[in-house]
């Protein structure tokens, strides 16, 4: 078999890693002996059964430093076959250098990235001045709360000492890459209505699918007002609040489908709610109570937020991507030192591993050196050009750049601090390992960590 790093990356695509039933054994036994290969020290952790956590390391020649942490995940969303052009786990690799795979965008190409890059930097004879660590997590795409939550609380954890966090990123379609600095708080939302039954014939006021149904145009005019904000060019898709409706239930089943005649004394609708770090939760729970779902109109509501990683108003934590925060402008020279430039910092749309980090007061950006590249994560025929792979390998490998932070605490400005300060584990130092401050941006205060 080729043992090319494209050879190892779609043996590694082709782990049906998809939920509900994801296959972490086989992916974790090949990622330990990748890390075998590569003399790197490895442990798996199992905070629930049968969801492991493999943590490789590094070990840097001064441990007292805080570490850096390379973070993955092991699963996938699901994929319907039949509606791919290639099955999504053959990591079918076309003529035109396509690598086609559920996962080759998310985020199976930094797993596999981050130990490309340790092998250059291997080969070159760097040895690394702060122990790197990464670490491949369960259950991203559904939560990661018997993963990465876990993981973050852990005494394994905190005895890594960990000062900054790469984490995945998404795509981008031209020529700069893309960095995150937060995540959208995720939340699900259940409307349900009750009514009076009746014949189908009737109109009458206040049935089941009336009462929801008027809360779905609420609901929607609420949706177009953010997404104007996108279309006008004001804001981009992830600095607004989304809600997208995701399921409708109502209905009287017969063989043949539904009973037509009779008006269901019942009518559920699910939506998909995020809330950049900007939102006030709270404004957003009045309207759901007061006019999305209210009592007036028979409704009742389940609100499933999913965090649980917030400041104290509820808003994502957001890391800091200006001087003040000293990883940021060494994080800019790695990319710049592989010859490739950023884009402005950006907020997430969706939700990632690395709100669990930040709540830990850690640093965290997502990071996926994809460039060039339609965004296809949860999509059909999700694919990654080779070409566009192995540059992000020399991307990461510039990684090597991060290990020159001395210490971070010295740059950093203590009289900002305020709220959930961490206190710094390496015995070698006195001061804060991160701190979480306060800091108004348009006119908003939020809370930041560097
Ligand atoms: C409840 S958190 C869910 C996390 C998931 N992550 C990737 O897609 C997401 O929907 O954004
Ligand atoms: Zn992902
Ligand atoms: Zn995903």
């Amino acid at each position: 078999q080729e043992d090319t790093p494209i050879a190892r990356f779609r043996r590694y695509l082709q782990f049906k890693t998809a939920h509900p039933n994801p296959n972490y054994a086989d992916p974790v036994s090949f990622l330990l002996s990748q890390a075998n290969a590569l003399g790197l020290q490895a442990r798996t952790l199992e905070f629930v059964p049968s969801k492991p956590v493999l943590l490789l390391t590094w070990p840097g020649s001064d441990p007292s430093l805080p570490s850096v942490l390379f973070n993955s995940h092991l699963d996938s969303v699901p994929a319907e076959p039949s509606k791919w052009i290639h099955p999504p786990f053959s990591a079918t690799l076309t003529p035109d250098g396509k690598i086609y795979a559920r996962g080759a965008q998310d985020d199976k190409c930094i797993a596999m990235q981050y130990l490309e890059a340790i092998r250059n930097l291997k080969v070159k004879g760097f040895t690394p001045l702060r122990t790197l660590h990464i670490s491949y997590v369960p259950d991203e795409e559904i939560g990661g709360f018997d993963g990465s939550a876990k993981f973050v609380k852990s005494k394994e954890f905190e005895d890594l000492n960990v000062g900054f966090v790469l984490d995945e990123g998404q795509a981008s379609t031209g020529d700069e890459f893309r960095v995150f600095y937060a995540d959208r708080s995720p939340w699900g939302l259940v409307i349900k209505a009750t009514g009076a039954p009746g014949h189908g014939s009737r109109m009458y006021d206040n049935g089941a699918m009336e009462n929801l149904m008027k809360s779905v145009e609420v609901i929607t005019k609420f949706r177009e007002s953010q997404f104007d904000v996108v279309k006008s060019g004001e804001a981009m898709n992830s600095e607004v609040i989304s809600v997208n409706p995701v399921y409708l239930k109502a209905g009287i089943p017969s063989p043949t489908g539904f009973v037509m005649n009779m008006q269901p004394s019942e009518a559920e609708a699910g939506f998909d709610l995020r809330l950049p770090p900007t939102a006030d939760p709270d404004l957003i729970r009045k309207r759901i109570a007061e006019e999305w779902a209210p009592a007036r109109r028979n409704m009742t509501y389940k609100l499933i937020e999913k965090g649980p990683i917030r400041d104290y108003k509820g808003r994502p934590l957001m890391t800091l991507t200006n001087e003040s925060n000293p990883w940021w402008p060494v994080f800019k020279q790695a990319i710049e030192a592989a010859g490739g430039k950023l884009s402005r910092p950006e907020i997430l749309a969706s939700t990632t591993d690395a709100r669990f980090m930040r709540e830990r007061g850690i640093p965290a950006l997502g990071f996926s050196p994809m460039t060039n590249t339609p965004i296809l994560l949860h999509d059909h025929n999700e694919f990654l050009k080779d070409t566009v792979y192995l540059r992000g390998i020399e991307v990461v490998s510039w990684a090597e750049v991060l290990q020159f932070i001395i210490d971070v605490c010295i740059n950093s400005d203590r009289n900002k601090l305020e709220w959930g300060q961490v206190k710094c584990s390496s015995p070698a130092c006195n001061l804060q390992k991160a701190f979480i401050s306060s800091i108004e941006v348009h006119g908003k205060e939020t809370l930041y960590v560097y």
